[in-house]
């Protein structure tokens, strides 16, 4: 898999080279190449903003600089198998489902927004030639995409066949298909009593069919509780 990052702020992905997707682009896992937009400009300010057409605050990135970085980067030929994603507050929610498709791509290209955001023909363009995402980490507006960019790898890489040590771990995680799409259940473990509290007797009990029983619920309950917009999905398994 290869992943680019086009960004004023190219830095922001130094931070790849030392997390766990590090260790997958040294495995060959993935390919990491970061980009700083101002070098598809030509001025001597490396201008790559401008006023928004039809008023209003603020600046809005200009699409010349990112078009002739999609040329040198991507190419000038449509190739669907190209995943662009442009991290946005006005994205559709990314989700874990989302993260799991997109760890089968072999290449992802993100676009990191700054200002008030990018030309619109930009985005459009690149619907014409690649599988463009504008996807949002949740209801909250950063100062602009590269953190989304750095959350996304992260949720992608990790899944990733060979990436994880023991895949079995992500069977239990939240969100996941072993947990029915549920909130992971709390975890402990030793000591078994820290500051006058315990863990709960029945993990101790050996019996595994009442370990279970006891993780699902305390799921489903921790579900209700906190995503009751997660229990009417079609994957909870509760209604
Ligand atoms: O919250 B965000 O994910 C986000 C993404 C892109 C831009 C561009 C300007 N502000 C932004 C915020």
């Amino acid at each position: 898999m290869r992943l680019d990052y086009l960004s004023i702020f190219p830095a922001y992905f130094d931070v790849l080279d030392i997390s766990l997707v590090g260790k997958a682009a040294i495995n060959g896992l993935v390919e990491i190449h970061a980009h700083d937009l101002r070098d598809w400009t030509h001025d001597r300010h490396r201008t790559v903003d401008d006023t928004p057409c039809g008023g209003g605050a603020g600046m809005v990135m200009k699409p010349d600089p990112w078009g002739e970085a999609f040329d040198e980067i991507i190419g000038t030929e449509s190739d669907p198998s190209v995943h662009v994603i442009f991290p946005a507050p006005s994205g559709t929610p990314f989700t874990q489902s989302a993260a799991a498709e997109l760890s089968s791509a072999q290449r992802i290209v993100f676009c990191c927004g700054r200002y008030e955001g990018i030309d619109h023909r930009v985005i459009d363009y690149a619907r014409s030639m690649w599988t463009v995402h504008e996807v949002s980490l949740g209801d909250y507006v950063l100062n602009g995409g590269e953190v989304a960019a750095l959350a996304i790898t992260e949720a992608v890489v990790r899944l990733v066949p060979g990436f994880m040590g023991n895949p079995e771990s992500l069977a239990e995680e939240s969100f996941s298909a072993g947990q029915d799409g549920l909130l992971e259940y709390p975890l402990f473990t030793r000591p078994v009593s820290w500051r006058g509290l315990d863990v709960p007797e029945v993990l101790m009990s050996g019996h595994h069919g009442r370990i279970a029983s006891w993780r699902r619920d305390e799921s489903v309950r921790l579900t209700r509780e906190r995503r009751p917009d997660l229990t009417d999905s079609d994957s909870s398994g509760i209604h």
